[in-house]
């Protein structure tokens, strides 16, 4: 144990002590609170927390004490406890945070992250309210379903980049060698997907966030200012300001902010210096972007992007906008004169409601953007180091994952050695993933439905989604105020008794748990198996064939109750709102990695100048997202028909980027 952390465990127990000592013996509520491992004295359930896989921890409780769990930060008689409380079953998280979601939306406010290192206007950290209404509405509009398809060239062009990068980085004759997670030395082309996968992921999002693209191929490693400006925050907002769980000690003890200056050197308050740095970094991460953005626009040279449709459109949420006594559209408006405005707002003269209101409305628009940057990353790189997990697990077993994908993919991209010349060999497009059928509505007519035409390909990406859970736990909500709840019962548990949940609780729905619950997955659920997902032929013929009105609803029910979809973006008003841009660019990264490309383990010559297979452990050392630390992949063509369709499809790409 450090200096530091023993310092504060001294202050934290003497403090606890002081109030325990004050308040006597707290009556808890006269209903129980949910059960869970027995708290220590003052000190609570503090040994049963671990920054490592908290998830599969709280997964075991559930399975000791049920589906709502609590476990407590100081002990719970102490009124400055912290209540953290567990979900585990699907039921629970819809009745607690989609049905109730008035109460369950709030987010905790974090000293340190929020109001130190200027992080509480990024939607993720914005207290439920008007704010963070607003912002979810402008994502809304610009990440709708129906806004999606405006993104898929760029979708399309960035993938294509990535896979161009991958080839690459794999044929350089790269001999450095670097650690992996097993302490192996693998050559580093092996983790050269790592940091493209990023690029890809930054690059993605700065296009369409901002319209912005980064003017250096995937195939050459130069820097850019807009890149590494992103690269550089979401590594302080990932691993410094978060790291550990996000929570500092001047988050519980939040008088330490106001130390005199003169303490800034002493290793307790050295947080001070460091948050003083890094929000300089975050808010010229928020400002250099947009105002890019603005001037692009004022000069007309501006790619459609999230900002720009919001900007152009802005009449849609700040109802006119007024200047000199004129209604005038927002695109009219000078970029100056609009932020003119929000500074006039920000020192308080007196200007008119609506230059306010569009003040607001820019401020809004500018967080929101940059948090939806900051949100993509780390999620991103997990994905596809989840499918890459798989495909790799699928090699050892033989490969059929790969070949039932394949012999759909093959009747449309023409990749196979044996297809037919009819079919110009191509990667897929994100317009092959459904075909229309009409199906009978149940009055005689007939309507119009999207079936997908790659059902196993779909199966792998629902799959690499539930095996994967690249957030096992949501992010921390927190219930605004008292509420008495009685889960469903159940087998284990037919007469379930009512639970008393604090206000100021921490709520986590356990998405780990859901998506490795047996009930829901079967006895399996440990193995990447996209067949759990196929349609039987009866409900192909419901789904897609002859109406059953009854028996249509129920398999739709059911299938949603299976869908990992249903649970790995979260739950109720704080649900993810990037997960449609994802639905469409994750797809496609699968459809086109599972038709173009090899993955295999690693061969290296060992000591005895034999060629080896590297089989790495791979261990999930993240507190927030199921990254897995690095391991080496050999990344190749499937054929040559594959390697000349990719540089042609990279051809493109690099041609917009010069
Ligand atoms: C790649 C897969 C992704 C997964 C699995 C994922 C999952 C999640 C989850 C579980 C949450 C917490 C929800 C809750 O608290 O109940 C979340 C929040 C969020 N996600 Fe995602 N996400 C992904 C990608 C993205 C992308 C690409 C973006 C932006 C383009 C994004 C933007 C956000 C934002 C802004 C929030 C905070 C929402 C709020 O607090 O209101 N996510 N995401």
């Amino acid at each position: 144990m450090d200096a530091l952390t023993f310092f504060a465990l001294i202050i934290g127990l003497a403090y606890s002590f002081y109030l325990y000592s004050r308040s006597g013996k707290q009556v808890l509520h006269s209903v129980r609170i949910p059960p869970g491992p027995k708290p220590l004295p003052l000190i609570g359930n503090i040994f049963d927390l671990t920054a490592k896989e908290l998830w599969v921890k709280a997964t075991s409780f559930a399975q000791t004490y049920g589906p709502v769990v609590q476990l407590s930060i100081l002990h719970p008689s102490l009124p400055i406890s912290q209540p953290l409380i567990f979900l585990s079953s699907p039921e629970v998280c819809f009745d607690l945070l989609d049905k109730k979601g008035g109460m369950y939306s709030d987010k905790p406010k974090l000293v340190m992250a929020g109001e130190l290192c200027g992080c509480d206007n990024m939607v993720a950290f914005t207290g439920y309210g008007a704010q963070s209404r607003r912002q979810r509405k402008l994502i809304g509009m610009a990440f709708s379903k129906e806004r999606i398809p405006a993104y898929q060239g760029l979708i399309e062009r960035e993938t294509a980049g990535f896979l161009t990068g991958l080839l690459s980085a794999h044929s350089s004759a790269a001999s450095s060698t670097v650690s992996s997670s097993s302490q192996n030395t693998l050559p580093s082309r092996f983790l050269a997907y790592i940091p493209l996968i990023r690029r890809y992921a930054g690059q993605l999002t700065l296009s369409v966030i901002y319209g912005y693209t980064v003017p250096t191929s995937y195939t050459r490693n130069v820097h850019d200012r807009f890149l590494d400006m992103a690269e550089d925050c979401v590594d302080i907002l990932s691993n410094r300001i978060a790291s550990g769980g996000g929570i500092w000690l001047v988050d519980i003890f939040p008088w330490l902010k106001k130390a005199p200056k003169s303490l800034e050197s002493l290793p307790l308050f050295s947080f001070i210096p460091k948050s003083r740095a890094w929000k300089a970094k975050m808010v010229e991460f928020v400002e250099r972007p947009f105002e890019w953005v603005k001037a692009e626009m004022q000069k007309g040279t501006h790619k459609p992007s999230f900002c720009s449709t919001l900007l152009e459109n802005s009449d849609a949420v700040v109802p006119s906008t007024v200047t000199n006594g004129h209604t005038k559209r927002s695109s009219d408006i000078s970029p100056d004169l609009l932020s003119s405005w929000a500074s006039a707002s920000a020192v308080a003269k007196p200007v008119s409601r609506k230059a306010k209101e569009y003040a607001q409305f820019e401020f809004d628009l500018k967080w929101t953007a940059n948090s939806m940057y900051s949100a993509s990353g780390d999620t991103t790189v997990t994905t596809v180091m989840h499918y890459l997990l798989a495909i790799l697990q699928d090699a050892d077993k033989g490969g059929e994952v790969v070949r039932q994908a394949r012999k759909e993919l093959d009747l449309v991209t023409g990749l196979a050695d044996g297809s037919p010349s009819t079919i110009k060999p191509r990667l897929p497009g994100l317009s092959d993933r459904y075909i229309d059928v009409d199906i009978p509505d149940g009055k005689g007519g007939t309507r119009k439905v999207k079936k997908p035409r790659f059902p196993y390909v779909e199966a792998v990406m629902s799959e690499v989604w539930r095996w994967g859970v690249v957030v096992p736990l949501n992010l921390p909500h927190r219930l605004t105020q008292d509420d008495v709840y009685t889960p469903p019962s159940s087998s284990a548990n037919p007469n379930p008794s009512p639970m008393f949940l604090r206000k100021g609780s921490l709520i986590f729905g356990n998405i780990w748990s859901i998506l490795r619950s047996k009930e829901l997955f079967g006895d399996d659920v440990d193995d990447f198996r996209p067949e759990r997902y196929l349609l039987s032929p009866h409900e192909e013929e419901v789904l897609y064939g002859t109406y059953d009105e009854d028996e249509y609803e129920v398999i739709r029910r059911e299938r949603r109750k299976r869908d990992p979809r249903s649970y790995v973006f979260g739950f109720g008003r704080r649900q993810c709102p990037g997960q449609n841009l994802v639905e469409s660019s994750v797809w496609l990264l699968t459809a086109t990695l599972l038709s173009a490309v090899d993955v295999r383990r690693p061969c290296v010559e060992g000591d005895d100048g034999k060629e080896n297979l590297v089989r790495e452990k791979v261990d999930f050392n993240n507190s927030v997202f199921r990254t897995p630390d690095p391991f080496g992949v050999d990344i190749r063509p499937r054929s040559e028909k594959a390697l000349e369709v990719i540089m042609l499809a990279g051809e493109g790409e690099e041609a917009e980027s010069l």
